[in-house]
């Protein structure tokens, strides 16, 4: 059901302030209008989230583990109207959408797999050794705790997958943190009924309703409020980079600064290396302009940089991208406001006296189209203009002709902190492709070869992170299971009796986690 209601824990609240949400496809409006929350539907969710800290925190992990399962299920049982107003409220097509439910509901099953195996907790015990000259080392337990109440800002361009129970939602309570969700303004129905099963689990796991609260609203003032809220003890954010920096200061300025977790901006360089590109050029420009267009360009993980040696080689590969680009369809934009975004960007680039454009995709009817755009520049145009990196969120990429190897080491070596890197390799380039990975891997944070960098997997390995602007804290991931990490903390227990120490750290281990003791790791037998 969808009432345009705002969730306080279990309680559903009206406001008489209230917004609309609008078709992207069609821009019609769409119905029911949604309650914005104030001011005090923010203190109140804060509150209750505090009040349920302490209780949810001490949940074992199979009682938060089950937990998790169930908000999966719950999703998983709203059905095709979930699929119908995501659809609806995003352009996004019904493939696109499933394969994304499919993403959200195996990311909190994933995590609770691991809030049972345990090793989150960094379980470390280095005994006592009374007898020690010239000082006795006393008895030392470290274990994770969570951080407290988290802020999630659902992200627009992934409206089940980054929203109000995507990866963000899914680390803080797998970590043990209630959450409050700052819908994304674009999809509030999508992100009422995801809210409504998250509730519905809560209680159906008989845990504390401030668990889990959800705040729609269409200004910043909300967010601002949310984050300057001082129960809150975290932030997961995926958006602008104007929205990301706005949440870093409120919460840097705050009596107790808290950390913010922005995912950004990037724009994830490919580099087509030599070898690579003479033997298979012509055919990378398919693939790479199937992975520029997909989702309309609306990815974080889009390759918006090309480089490459100016050759024939080259050549022939930016002729192909535009051949293949410029029978690309046009896609419906996520809304008004990132089109115009789009739109605006691309018309930089395409006014720009250094850049050529080499090919649009086709125009369609209807509103809030992305006609894919492919640029050409020099890498000294790029290396003259900081503004020809900047990040166009659609479906333009702009290929960088370089002089030599050495030259696109400069370019990457110039570029902001990426969330990805892209090489097209042979074994041809080994040894140029060595002298590259440290500049690479000082500026990116997930390098892949022969592929595509759109389409994340949510694994135990996954870095969905990056140096700055590609996330506010490159020592981090949003996306995989290491994203459990961002919202706990260490606390060490010194000299405290059995009887006293948290489960995970007892000698008893009543939840059979693996440790390291003195040093050694014990043996898993999860
Ligand atoms: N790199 C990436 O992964 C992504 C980049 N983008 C970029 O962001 C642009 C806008 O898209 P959108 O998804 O709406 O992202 P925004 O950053 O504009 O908004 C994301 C969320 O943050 C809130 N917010 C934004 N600015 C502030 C602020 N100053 N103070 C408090 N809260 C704020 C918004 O709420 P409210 O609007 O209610 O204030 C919304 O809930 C796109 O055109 C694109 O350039 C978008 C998605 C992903
Ligand atoms: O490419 C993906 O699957 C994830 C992209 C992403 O994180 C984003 O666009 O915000």
């Amino acid at each position: 059901m969808i009432d345009g209601a705002i969730l306080i824990g279990a309680e559903l609240r009206q406001a008489e302030t209230r917004f609309t949400s609008v078709d992207p496809a069609t821009g019609e409006t769409l119905k029911p209008n949604v309650s914005s929350a104030g001011p005090a539907d923010v203190a109140d969710a804060c509150a209750l989230a505090a009040a349920a800290a302490p209780a949810y925190a001490a949940t074992d992990p199979e009682t938060r583990a089950a937990f998790l399962e169930r908000i999966a299920d719950a999703i998983a049982a709203i059905g095709d109207p979930l699929i119908a107003r995501a659809m609806q409220e995003t352009g996004l097509p019904r493939a696109r959408l499933e394969g994304e439910r499919g993403r959200t509901v195996g990311q909190l099953r994933l995590f609770a797999q691991v809030v049972r195996q345990g090793d989150w907790l960094d379980a470390t015990i280095d005994p006592a050794l009374p007898d020690r000259q010239p000082l006795p080392r006393p008895d030392l337990r470290r274990l994770n705790l969570p951080v407290g109440p988290v802020a999630v800002f659902g992200a627009s361009n992934f409206p089940l997958a980054f929203s109000v129970a995507g990866g963000d939602t899914a680390s803080a309570l797998a970590a043990g943190c209630p959450v409050v969700v700052k819908g994304h303004p674009a999809h509030p129905g999508t992100g009422e009924l995801v809210a409504r099963a998250v509730r519905d689990a809560v209680a159906a796991a008989g845990l504390p309703a401030g668990v889990f609260s959800y705040l729609p609203g269409e200004t910043n003032a909300l967010g601002e409020a949310l984050v300057a809220d001082p129960r809150i003890k975290a932030v997961g954010f995926t958006g602008s980079r104007g929205g990301g920096l706005a949440l870093m200061r409120i919460a840097a300025g705050r009596e107790e600064p808290i950390p913010v977790y922005a995912e950004m901006s990037s724009i994830n360089p490919v580099i087509l290396f030599p070898a690579a590109l003479a033997a298979r050029g012509e055919a990378l420009a398919p693939a790479f302009v199937q992975s520029l267009t997909m989702g309309a360009g609306q990815f974080c993980t889009n390759p918006g940089l090309v480089l490459g040696v100016a050759s024939p080689e080259l050549d022939r590969f930016v002729e192909a991208a535009g051949k293949a680009l410029s029978e690309s369809q046009p896609a419906t934009m996520l809304s008004p406001g990132i089109h115009a975004s789009f739109e605006k960007g691309v018309d930089a680039l395409a006014g720009h006296n250094a850049v050529t454009q080499v090919a649009r995709g086709q125009v369609g009817e209807g509103v809030n189209q992305a006609v894919g755009a492919l640029f050409v520049t020099d890498a000294s145009a790029f290396l003259a203009d900081r503004a020809l990196g900047h990040e166009v969120f659609g479906s333009s990429s702009i290929v960088i002709r370089c002089r030599d190897l050495a030259e696109i080491g400069t370019v990457i070596a110039s570029l902001e902190g990426q969330l990805t890197a892209t090489i097209q390799i042979d074994d041809a380039d080994a040894d140029a492709v060595r002298g590259l990975l440290p500049i690479l891997a000082e500026r990116v944070g997930r390098i892949l070869a022969n592929g595509w960098p759109t389409g994340v997997e949510v694994s135990h390995a996954m870095v969905h992170g990056g140096p700055f602007p590609a996330t506010s804290d490159g020592r981090t991931t949003s996306v995989g299971t290491a994203a459990i990490y961002r919202f706990l903390r260490p606390v060490c227990f010194q000299n405290i009796p059995e009887g006293l120490l948290p489960e995970a750290i007892s000698d008893a281990n009543p939840w059979s986690i693996a440790r390291r003791v003195d040093g050694k790791r014990e043996a898993s037998t999860r």
